[in-house]
C-alpha cells in the first residue's frame, strides 16, 4: 500500500474524534479484535484474599468499567489480567486462548499515575515511544505519521511542543498528562485497553470528554476496554457497556451496566429519583456488613440458578429467552456481516450439541469454509467462540475468536473510517519489537536529551568556570622547587577529588530519578534492560566529561605557565576524565543498590571521604594494617598516575636551598628526582600502566555490578 493510498484513507475520516485509527483486520495487520474472558480470579498477599473468584467477560467494542470502593481491588484486578500478578486460581482468555506472553504484547496498560520524563516535551516522549515500541519493519516516516494521527486524534496538537513538566517545572495541565498517557500506550495499536483510574484528578469536563473520546476508540476501532473508575457522573456511567462491582474483593455484579439499578431494586435497595446511579451503588456496596453480604449473596444466587445459561447470555446483551440455535443464527449474522462472502451466506441451519453447560455448533457456508460456534460457561460466565474458518485457518488464524456480540460491530467495522497511516508487521517470533541496535540507538539520542538539562545547567557551568579560574589564581605560575612541591600536587589532588565528588553524587539519583518510567517501559516490553544499561553509559559519557575537560583547560596552563607541555597537557586530562567516569560508575551502582538517596548519600559519603584519606596526599605515613585501604580509594590510582606524567625527568623539581627532605638533595644533587618525589607521597608506587589497568578494572566492576542490581534486584514485576 503506498503512502498516498493510506493517507487518502485516513481523510475519509470527518474528525479526529471519529477515531480512526489503524487497519486492524488486513492481512499483514496481526492486531484483531479480541474479547477477554476472566474466570474465577483470585489473588492473595500472605493470608489476605485481594481477589476472590472475579469473573467476567468483554468484548471488542465494548468497555467494561470495574467500580467499587477505594481498596476493594480495582487495581489488582487490572494487574491480573494484564499479567503481572501471579494468581492464586482463574484463568484468563483472549479470543479464547490462554493469557501468554505473545498475547501480553496486544494488552496495553495505562498506569493511574502518569510517569513521563518531565523534561521531553510531549511530541518527543511519544516519538520516542513510537521508535522502541512500534515495530522495525515500518519506517521511519510512518512511525512519524502515526504519532501526528495519534496526537490528533487525542486532541493533543496544541500541546505537543509543551514540556511534561512535574512538580517543579510547569508543563501539561491534568487532563493533558492522562491524554498523554494514553496516547503512549495507544500508539501500538492494543487489541485490549486496560486504563486505571483515567479520569481521577479531572474536572467533570475534561473527564467526559476523555471518556467520549475512549468510547468511541472502543466503538469505532472494535477495541476492547477495561478501565476502573471511583465516582462518575451519570453521563459518564452510561457509556460503560458493563460494569464489574467489587466489593472487598469479591464480585457485587456483573453484567449491563443499565441493568444495575434493576438488581438493586430486585434486591430491595431501590434507588431515589434523580439519584446518580453510579454514587447510589458505591453508597450500596460500602454499607453496612449486612447489605454488603446482601448484594454478594444476590449476585452468587443469580450465578446459581438452574436456567443460568439463559440468564448469563441475557446479562452480556446475547439473548434473554433467545434460543442458542437463534443466538447462533444471529451469531452468523453478524459474521456474514462483517467478514463472510456475501455470496455464499452461512446456513442458519446448524448442527449443534450440548454437552453439560458447553454448546457446540457447525455450520458449513461453502465447501471451503465452515463456521464452528462453542458456547460455554465457566463459572457463571459465558462466553462464545467462532473457530476459524478453514481460509481463516491457512492464513494462522486457527484460534478461537470472537463471539456473538461481533455481529453488533461488524456494521461499525465496514462503515469505512479504520486506517491510519501505519500497518503493522509485528514479528511474533521475536520478544521485542525493535533489534538491540534501535533500542540502542533510541535510547542513547532520548538519554542525551534528557540528562543534559541536569549535566550540563547553567549553574554547574558557573561552578566549573569559578573553580577552574579560582584553582589556577591559587596556584597561578606555581614554581617547580622543592618548596612549593606540595602545591602543585595539591592541584592534582583538589582536581581529581573534586570531580570525583562532582560525578559520584551527581550519579547517584540517575537511576532512581528515572526508574518509575524504565519500570514502565520494561514491564510493556519496550526494550531489553542491556540496551538501555549501555545506551545509559554512552549517552552520558560526552555529558559527564565536558566540564572536567573546560575546568582542566582553564586551570592547568594557568598553573603551569613556566613548564607548559602540551603532552603532559593531554595526558593529565585524559587520567583526570578516567577518574570522573570512574567514580561515575560508581556512583551509578550505589545509586542502583539502594535507591533511597538518604542511604546511597551516607554511603558515598563515607566512601569518598575514605578515598580521600587514603588517596595518598593528606597523609603520606598509613598504619600497616590500614595500608590495604589506599587499594579501594577512588582517587588513588588517577593521582599516582598524575604525578607520574608532571614529574619527569624534563621538567625537574628543584632541590630546596637547605634543609631538604630528599636524600638525593643532601647528597648534592640540585634536582629532587621523579621516583622519590612519588615515594615521598605515600603511593603504591605502581607503574603507569598498572594504575591505568586498575583504574579500567575499577570501571567495569563498577559498570557490571550496577547490571547485575538491576538485573536481578530492580526487575519489574
Ligand atoms: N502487595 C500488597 N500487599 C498487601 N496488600 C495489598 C497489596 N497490594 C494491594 N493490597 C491491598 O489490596 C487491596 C486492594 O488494593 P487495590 O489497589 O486493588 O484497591 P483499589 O480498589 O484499586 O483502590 P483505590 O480505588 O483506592 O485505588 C487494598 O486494601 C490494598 O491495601
Amino acid at each position: 500500500m503506498t503512502m498516498a493510498n493510506r493517507l487518502g484513507e485516513v481523510s475519509d475520516c470527518s474528525s479526529p474524534t471519529e477515531m480512526c485509527l489503524l487497519r486492524t483486520d488486513g492481512p499483514t495487520g496481526k492486531t484483531r479484535p479480541m474479547d477477554l474472558h476472566f474466570t474465577g480470579l483470585s489473588v492473595s498477599v500472605g493470608k489476605r484474599a485481594l481477589l476472590n473468584e472475579v469473573s467476567g467477560v468483554v468484548q471488542p467494542g465494548e468497555i467494561l468499567a470495574v467500580m467499587g470502593p477505594s481498596g476493594s481491588g480495582k487495581t489488582t484486578l487490572l494487574n491480573a489480567i494484564s499479567g503481572r500478578l501471579p494468581l492464586e486460581s482463574g484463568t484468563i482468555h483472549l479470543n479464547g486462548e490462554l493469557l501468554n506472553k505473545k498475547l501480553r504484547r496486544k494488552i496495553c496498560y495505562v498506569l493511574q499515575h502518569d510517569v513521563f520524563f518531565p523534561d521531553l516535551t510531549l511530541k518527543q516522549t511519544l516519538v520516542y515511544t513510537a521508535l522502541l515500541r512500534l515495530p522495525e519493519s515500518m519506517s521511519y516516516n510512518d512511525k512519524m505519521q502515526h504519532v501526528n494521527h495519534i496526537i490528533e486524534i487525542l486532541d493533543l496538537q496544541r500541546c505537543q511542543d509543551t514540556i511534561i513538566g512535574d512538580g517543579l517545572r510547569r508543563g501539561l495541565s491534568g487532563g493533558e498528562k492522562k491524554r498523554a498517557n494514553i496516547a503512549c500506550e495507544l500508539l501500538t495499536n492494543p487489541a485490549l485497553l486496560l486504563l486505571d483510574e483515567p479520569t481521577s484528578g479531572l474536572d467533570s469536563s475534561t473527564a467526559h470528554s476523555l471518556m467520549t473520546t475512549l468510547k468511541n476508540y472502543a466503538r469505532q476501532e472494535n477495541k476492547t476496554v477495561v478501565l476502573t473508575v471511583h465516582q462518575p457522573s451519570s453521563q459518564i456511567f452510561y457509556m460503560f457497556d458493563r460494569l464489574l462491582l467489587l466489593c472487598n474483593g469479591q464480585t457485587a455484579y456483573f453484567g449491563d451496566t443499565k441493568k444495575v439499578v434493576d438488581f438493586f431494586k430486585h434486591i430491595g435497595l431501590p434507588i431515589e429519583p434523580h439519584y446518580n446511579p453510579a454514587d447510589f451503588i458505591l453508597e450500596q456496596v460500602k454499607g453496612t456488613a449486612e447489605t454488603q453480604g446482601r448484594i454478594i449473596t444476590a449476585y452468587r444466587e443469580t450465578r446459581s440458578d438452574p436456567d443460568l445459561a439463559e440468564q448469563l447470555l441475557m446479562a452480556v446483551g446475547v439473548g434473554g429467552t433467545t434460543s442458542t440455535s437463534t443466538i447462533y443464527e444471529n451469531y452468523l449474522d453478524g459474521l456474514h456481516a462483517s467478514n463472510l462472502d456475501p455470496a455464499q451466506p452461512p446456513s442458519p441451519t446448524a448442527d449443534y450439541t450440548c454437552q453439560g453447560n458447553e454448546w457446540h455448533l457447525t455450520s458449513p457456508s461453502s465447501p471451503t469454509r465452515s463456521v464452528e460456534l462453542r458456547l460455554t460457561i465457566e463459572k457463571g460466565v459465558p462466553c462464545v467462540y467462532n473457530k476459524i474458518t478453514k481460509e481463516e485457518e491457512d492464513s494462522g488464524r486457527s484460534s478461537w475468536s470472537d463471539n456473538q456480540s461481533h455481529a453488533s460491530h461488524s456494521t461499525q467495522a465496514s462503515s469505512g473510517c479504520h486506517s491510519s497511516p501505519a500497518e503493522f508487521h509485528w514479528d511474533e517470533s521475536t520478544k521485542w519489537p525493535t533489534s538491540f541496535w534501535t533500542q540502542f540507538k533510541v535510547l542513547s539520542r532520548r538519554n542525551f536529551t534528557v540528562t543534559r538539562p541536569r549535566m550540563l545547567s547553567r549553574l554547574n557551568w558557573i561552578q566549573t568556570l569559578g573553580l577552574g579560574l579560582m584553582s589556577g589564581l591559587l596556584w597561578f605560575r606555581v614554581d617547580r622547587k622543592e618548596e612549593t612541591l606540595t602545591n602543585i600536587q595539591g592541584w592534582m589532588f583538589f582536581s581529581t577529588t573534586y570531580w570525583m565528588l562532582f560525578a559520584l553524587f551527581g550519579a547517584l539519583s540517575s537511576f532512581p530519578s528515572e526508574q518509575e518510567v524504565i519500570k514502565k517501559e520494561r514491564q510493556s516490553g519496550a526494550y531489553r534492560l542491556s540496551a538501555y544499561y549501555m545506551a545509559k553509559m554512552v549517552g552520558e559519557l560526552p555529558l559527564i566529561i565536558t566540564l572536567p575537560a573546560v575546568y582542566h583547560i582553564i586551570s592547568y596552563p594557568m598553573l603551569a605557565v613556566d613548564f607548559f607541555s602540551p603532552g603532559t597537557f593531554v595526558i593529565q586530562l585524559g587520567f583526570l576524565l578516567l577518574n570522573t567516569v570512574v567514580a561515575q560508575s560508581a556512583g551509578l551502582f550505589i545509586g542502583a543498590a539502594c535507591m533511597d538517596l538518604e542511604v546511597s548519600i551516607t554511603i558515598s559519603a563515607l566512601y569518598t571521604l575514605a578515598s580521600q584519606l587514603f588517596g595518598g596526599f593528606l597523609s603520606t605515613s598509613i598504619p600497616a594494617w590500614m595500608e590495604w585501604m589506599r587499594y579501594f580509594s577512588l582517587v588513588h590510582y588517577a593521582f599516582q598516575n598524575m604525578q607520574i606524567v608532571e614529574f619527569n625527568p624534563n621538567s625537574p623539581v628543584r632541590c630546596a636551598e637547605k634543609n631538604s627532605r630528599f636524600d638525593a638533595c643532601v647528597n648534592g644533587a640540585n634536582e629532587i628526582p621523579p621516583d622519590a618525589i612519588l615515594a615521598a607521597s605515600g603511593g603504591t608506587g605502581f607503574p603507569l600502566w598498572a594504575n591505568t589497568l586498575l583504574l579500567l578494572s575499577f570501571l567495569f566492576v563498577f559498570r557490571i555490578l550496577g547490571y547485575m542490581v538491576l538485573r536481578y534486584f530492580r526487575r519489574p514485576r
